[in-house]
């Protein structure tokens, strides 16, 4: 054992004497020098008894030689085979005290570079007394993990690189453009959708670029005038020439879709829908895009775009995650509510069975399936519903020629013909058998709230309902659930109704309140808060009908309605069945899930690139400065 321990100790000996000796030598000269720093005190204190130990051990353990060294011969560093037996014995005695002494190891190395170049040293040793805490101590302080760190950063970058999915991607080339032409009942508006080109996989980018309003009436308006539709389009197609790059020209899809108007007038006039659709189609087909067709939507269609919008603009289908993936939303969908000028649709997700299969519509998005209800009501938009309203009234006082109208403002009075009442569709059950259509009739406003409630209501009818339940008219509807959103009429009514009331509507008791409050007021009194004179006439009925509708006919009460909210836009992009019309049909929501990797830009990759040279840099001056502390560490301590 005591042996052992010598040999132990004269390893250590080696070791250290081989880079430290002549330093330490060198100031044991000079004893009256100031205190050293505590930790080369003892280096030297432990080297020096090393040192003596090893001085009697010098000739066993002198190279190549198993027998002891006689003479007086200055130190001599152990072999390679030697310093690992020494390294065993070291092992065996000090099985505790671990030091990895790499920093003593690379002294070693260099002093066996030193005094036997060309040998190669690769002995590591494990020193254990209690002196030897001090080398515990240099060598773990000198080992900082500094390659290792530097490694695992180079190991992570490397990783980065490796596992970032990328694929080589061209300049974006902007925009990719659409566009719709919502031909409605009342009026045409035009649409340009923009989308970025490099993105057509239906990852929620489609964004409204501008809009233009078509002047005049509705296409359906121009039934039986050649030509006339087709022209009325010309300004806003001129203006999408204008907005759209002219190299995107063949590739912009141009879509019309026609509604109510032109369901109505199909149904008087085949003929003279299918010449308003052709004079349309060839006027879109004269400028440089790429013209769709222009077709009737079924009011089922025109339901389920506008729901596809509403859920589009919202971000309820897909959301973009943090890892660069789409992903389902998890969020509900929002039922539609659309009010527009011939016709109302209402959409919404339902669980329940839907009785009626004209009300179901499934639909497939992103790899997910959306149970739709869905209906039109023909004839119940805000133009057509004041038409039946007004024949309704005149019905109801015997076609007289001057009537008193309960829901327009005290005081009004209006001049209209015959024919402007009973030449739609929609009234056609109210028609008096034989009519003059020139016959003038002169309406006064009664101011009459009760009165105007009452010949509203008589335009529901809730009998006969052939399913488990309904919502008026005999159609089927199952129990509104969920969030809605209310556009086109709905909004405009709701907001003017709060603007000239001062009432806060968002309750079944607020939106009572200020349809009495509007149904009292006389014109004058309107006119002073309301900015569109010309529409103020129709407030009282406006509002009684978006109440008759929601609360009695489709069922929202105290719960549901503050589900409503009352938008137009969503973003800057409006709120109706275009955009979501052109999704659909441009392949721009696709049925199956996006699973979308997102591609790794020049500028990003660029960037990862320079991070990664940083890194390396770094990493080298790290690994400099430690190398050049340890050396003066080795330095320090043999001096
Ligand atoms: N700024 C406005 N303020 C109040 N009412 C408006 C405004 N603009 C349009 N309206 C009216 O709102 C109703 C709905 O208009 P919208 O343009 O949505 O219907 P449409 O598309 O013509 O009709 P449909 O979809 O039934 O064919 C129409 O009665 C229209 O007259």
């Amino acid at each position: 054992m005591a042996l052992e321990n010598e040999l132990l100790v004269s390893s250590a000996a080696v070791f250290l004497t081989s880079s430290f000796w002549k330093g330490l030598h060198q100031r044991a000269a000079f004893p009256s020098q100031p205190a050293l720093n505590p930790f080369v005190q003892n280096v030297r204190e432990l080297l020096h008894e090393t040192t003596r130990v090893s001085r009697k051990l010098q000739a066993r353990l002198a190279v190549g030689s198993s027998e002891p060294h006689r003479g007086s011969s200055p130190l001599q560093p152990l072999n390679v085979k030697q310093l690992r037996q020494k390294k065993g014995i070291a092992e065996r005695l000090a099985p505790v005290s671990v030091v990895p002494l790499r920093t003593l190891n690379v002294h070693l190395s260099q002093s066996l570079k030193c005094q036997l170049p060309g040998r190669k040293p690769a002995v590591k040793a494990r020193i254990s007394t209690s002196r030897k805490s001090h080398f515990h101590f240099m060598a773990q302080f000198s080992a900082l993990p500094i390659a290792p760190i530097a490694l695992l950063l180079f190991g992570l970058v490397g990783i980065l690189l490796l596992t970032i999915p990328s694929q080589d991607v061209q300049d974006a080339p902007g925009f990719m453009y659409g566009i719709v032409l919502d031909a409605g009942s009342s009026h045409t508006s035009l649409y340009i959708y923009k989308w970025p080109a490099d993105k057509q996989n239906g990852t929620g980018v489609v964004s409204q670029h501008s809009e233009c309003s078509v002047e005049g009436g509705g296409i359906s308006s121009y039934a039986g005038q050649v030509g006339a539709a087709g022209r009325s389009l010309r300004a806003c197609l001129n203006r999408a020439v204008e907005e759209i790059p002219k190299e995107k020209h063949p590739n912009t899809p141009v879509y019309l879709g026609a509604t109510a108007g032109m369901r109505l007038l199909k149904m008087s006039s085949p003929q003279q829908s299918d010449q308003v659709l052709a004079d349309v189609g060839s006027e879109i087909q004269s400028f440089p895009f790429s013209f769709r067709g222009a077709v009737i939507l079924s009011g089922q269609e025109e339901g389920a775009y506008g729901w596809v919008t509403v859920n589009y603009l919202l971000g309820n289908f897909i959301k973009y995650g943090f890892v660069g993936r789409w992903f389902s939303s998890g969020r509900a969908t929002v039922g539609a509510l659309d009010f527009g000028g011939a016709s109302t649709q209402i959409t919404f997700v339902t669980q329940q069975k839907v009785e009626d299969e004209e009300n179901r519509k499934e639909l497939r998005l992103y790899g997910h399936d959306y149970s739709l209800y869905t209906h039109s009501f023909l004839c119940y938009g805000q133009d057509q519903l004041l038409k039946k309203l007004l024949a309704q009234i005149v019905k109801s006082q015997g076609y007289a020629p001057e009537v008193n109208h309960p829901c327009y403002p005290a005081n009004l009075t209006r001049t209209l013909k015959m024919e402007d009442i009973f030449d739609s569709p929609c009234t056609v059950h109210y028609k008096p058998n034989t009519y003059n259509p020139q016959r003038s009739l002169t309406l006064r406003g009664g101011g009459h709230y009760e009165n105007c409630l009452g010949n509203v209501s008589e335009l529901f009818s809730y009998d006969g309902c052939p399913f488990s339940r309904c919502s008026f008219d005999k159609v089927f509807q199952p129990k509104v659930t969920g969030d809605f959103m209310a556009f086109s009429a709905f909004y405009f009514i709701h907001s003017s109704l709060q603007k000239v009331t001062g009432v806060k509507v968002s309750t079944p008791l607020q939106l009572e309140d200020a349809t009495k409050t509007v149904c009292s007021m006389n014109y004058s009194q309107m006119m002073s808060v309301a900015d569109k004179p010309d529409r103020l006439k129709d407030y009282c009925a406006s509002s009684v009908f978006i109440k008759a509708l929601l609360l009695r006919g489709y069922g929202f009460d105290d719960a549901s309605f503050p589900g409503i909210s009352f938008q137009n836009t969503a973003g800057d992009t409006s709120v109706g069945w275009a955009l979501g019309y052109m999704l659909m049909l441009s392949n721009l929501l696709p049925a199956e899930s996006a699973g979308v990797r997102k591609s790794l830009t020049v500028g990003a990759w660029g960037m990862l690139l320079f991070l990664f040279i940083v890194l390396l840099i770094i990493c080298v001056f790290l690994l400099l400065r430690a190398r050049s502390k340890k050396k003066k560490g080795g330095n320090e301590n043999a001096i």
